[in-house]
């Protein structure tokens, strides 16, 4: 008989008997992994037959360990309660750990498990292959990849009922900082552990660390194909406004074929090829941006782009918020600096502020990016509850499932899978300040009616019953459609209008205001980093003030952001060279589009055919005046501009 035939009859179990007794794993039974795992547990003096005897923990331990480990506990939660929600009615468990296999949480069903099991499965118990020998937790540290170990491929016999999927968790440095693990008993046919299942949800969590770790910079989603986009298979990019990278994940990584250190601290531009504020222009306007590199294309879009309000504007209330000890301030300009010198601006403000201080609801109405998030909470730290929290909630970024248990809140065991000791909700937690409803025209009908009974009744009964909670608040709404005509399509509650629409504040559209110069020009000045004076050529600036701003503000703040950072310490003038060319193409195209239609077709002619050599004739002619040449031309002054440069650096 061969060695093979031989190895192949025998069980897992009787491979590592036979490897405890005579010190070599017979081949073909198990795998490569397991293997080198068994010899590190053997080497390490682990005993197969040891019981489960864990030291547990003191309370302040487990507090201790929870503290250091918040950040993961914090962003694994949903995927932790997914799992769970999946998982654990069929006798499954989800677990996280720490970078050294102590487990930092337990949740599912546990009735499988025999006492000692349980015990050795609580929170602080540790899993280190070195103690407890091969298990998934404990082996997938060591090999810092994901790991599957089924029955008795366990080194401890008394886990051998067991089979776990553990995936590694990392940092955007990829240094190990947990596991999260699933395990159901081996007899469990139902749902076995799943690793696909176990790494999709490592990812998500990643991501989301990441995401949350690069609040001041640029977050790039990247993949070859745009339907893995905001995926947990994204691939993504931390990298400041000048486009230095700061950091990557992994999956980015395998996309291109980089190592980290290949991609970390190098220049956006040096390594697709495209400077970042054209990049940023692209993703604003058509919220998608092109990567190329030899090795293929790629599509990006932005998660994330640095927090906006500069230091030197916002007012911050006098005492700290209630909410939470560990909120960030409030930050928001003043009423009178934020409705600047716009005579509409100026009333709806008034009109706000006033509404807020007689108890009235204020809905804020005005085009994406106009500043309707920015105008709440001003009018909150104007307000008299400006000491207590102002809580936002997005009703359209909130899935529709989950809307009700997120404003409303949830007791205890109010549903199968509710968080032990329910969940305060969003409107709860506004209690003594101001609820800001965003998006409110994209709340599901039948959740507008209970909202209607909270806002008419002042009180609030979460689901699942109990006591109801009297609740003090102001609320501002806003949205980018008209509630209005909403309201005539049965879209929203007509009743609910009238109850939210106390005072309507209209903010208008960028384009509209008759104070863009002086708001661009203070606006620069806010978001100029060091106190530096800073001005735009008058050129540009009347480009600019010609401009449609489909974006309005938002786009505003990106365009002088990106031209900031794009200055020389020692300039101090924003010019047409500091300015993207898709945007510069935008500002020509309004300019053009604003001419009789011969004379575009002339203009745009004249530009393909005699290009720079009559570019240079014109302005020439006209005594170097540019925008005499432009008109001569019959293009914008930004195409000139442009073409001048261009000439000069042919030159
Ligand atoms: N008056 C202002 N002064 C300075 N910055 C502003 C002002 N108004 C808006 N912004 C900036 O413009 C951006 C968009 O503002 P905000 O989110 O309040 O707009 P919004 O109307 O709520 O947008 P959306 O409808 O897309 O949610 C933010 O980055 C904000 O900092």
């Amino acid at each position: 008989m061969s060695n093979q035939q031989h190895s192949s009859a025998l069980t897992v179990e009787d491979a590592r008997k036979q490897f405890l007794q005579q010190g070599e794993v017979p081949s073909g039974i198990v795998r490569s992994e397991i293997e080198d795992s068994w010899i590190r547990s053997l080497e390490a003096g682990v005993k197969c037959e040891s019981p489960l005897d864990m030291e547990s923990l003191s309370r302040g331990g487990v507090a201790d360990l929870k503290d250091k480990n918040r950040h993961l506990i914090e962003a694994a939660h949903p995927e932790v309660k997914q799992l769970v929600d999946y998982f654990a009615a069929d006798g499954g468990l989800v677990m996280l750990a720490d970078c050294e296999a102590t487990i930092l949480g337990v949740k599912g069903d546990k009735r499988h498990l025999d006492s000692a099991t349980r015990q050795a499965l609580e929170t602080g118990a540790n899993w280190d292959e070195q103690l407890r020998g091969t298990n998934a937790v404990g082996t997938a540290v060591v090999e810092r990849s994901p790991v599957m170990i089924k029955g008795h491929e366990h080194f401890l016999d008394k886990v051998g009922y067991l089979s776990c999927c553990s995936a590694p968790i990392t940092d955007s440095k990829g240094e190990l900082i947990g596991v999260l693990d699933l395990t159901s008993p081996t007899d469990n046919r139902e749902l076995p552990p799943n690793l696909s299942l176990v790494q999709q949800a490592v990812r998500s969590i990643e991501n989301r660390m990441f995401s949350g770790q690069f609040q001041q910079q640029v977050v790039l989603s990247v993949h070859s194909r745009p339907e893995y986009l905001r995926s947990s298979w994204q691939g993504m990019l931390a990298m400041e406004l000048d486009g230095h990278i700061q950091a990557v994940n992994e999956q980015i990584c395998q996309l291109l074929g980089r190592k980290r250190e290949q991609l970390v601290g190098k220049n956006l531009e040096e390594l697709f090829g495209i400077r970042p504020e054209v990049l940023l222009t692209d993703l604003h306007r058509k919220q998608r941006g092109q990567l190329r590199t030899r090795g293929g294309d790629f599509v990006c879009e932005l998660l994330h782009f640095p927090n906006s309000f500069p230091a030197s504007i916002a007012k911050t209330p006098a005492k700290p918020a209630k909410a939470k000890p560990s909120q960030i301030p409030l930050s928001a300009p003043e009423l009178s600096e934020l409705a600047g010198q716009d005579p509409r601006l100026k009333k709806g403000v008034r009109m706000g502020s006033r509404a807020l201080a007689h108890e009235l609801p204020v809905l804020i109405q005005g085009e994406t990016g106009t500043g309707k998030e920015v105008m709440a909470k001003s009018l909150h730290l104007d307000s008299r509850r400006s000491d207590g929290p102002f809580v936002a909630v997005n009703c359209a970024a909130i899935p529709e499932g989950l809307i009700e248990s997120e404003l409303f809140g949830y007791r205890e065991g109010a549903f199968t899978g509710s968080r032990k000791g329910g969940m305060t909700g969003r409107l709860e937690q506004a209690h003594g300040g101001t609820l800001f409803l965003d998006e409110i025209g994209d709340m599901p009908l039948a959740l507008q009616a209970r909202l209607l009974r909270v806002l008419q009744e002042r009180t609030i009964a979460p689901l699942g019953g109990g006591d109801e909670v009297a609740l003090d608040i102001a609320v501002i709404c806003a949205s980018h459609r008209d509630l209005k005509s909403l309201v005539a399509e049965g879209a929203f509650r007509e009743d609910l209008y009238y109850r939210l629409n106390g005072v309507c504040l209209r903010i208008p559209a960028f384009r509209d205001r008759t104070d863009k110069r002086e708001f661009i020009n203070g606006f620069l000045q806010q978001l100029t980093p060091d106190g530096r004076r800073i001005e735009i050529d008058p050129v540009l600036l009347e480009d600019l003030l010609d401009y449609q701003w489909p974006g309005n503000i938002r786009q505003l703040e990106t365009t002088l952001r990106v031209a900031i950072a794009f200055m020389e310490p020692d300039e101090a003038i924003i010019d047409m060279s500091h300015i993207s060319d898709d945007f510069l193409e935008e500002l020509n195209q309004t300019s053009v589009a604003e001419l009789p239609d011969c004379i575009q077709a002339d203009a745009i002619g004249a530009l393909k055919s005699s290009e720079l050599v009559a570019v240079q004739k014109a302005v020439d002619q006209c005594g170097g005046n540019i925008s005499a040449a432009a008109n001569a031309l019959g293009i914008s002054r930004a195409t000139l501009y442009r073409k001048l440069k261009q000439l000069q650096g042919d030159g």
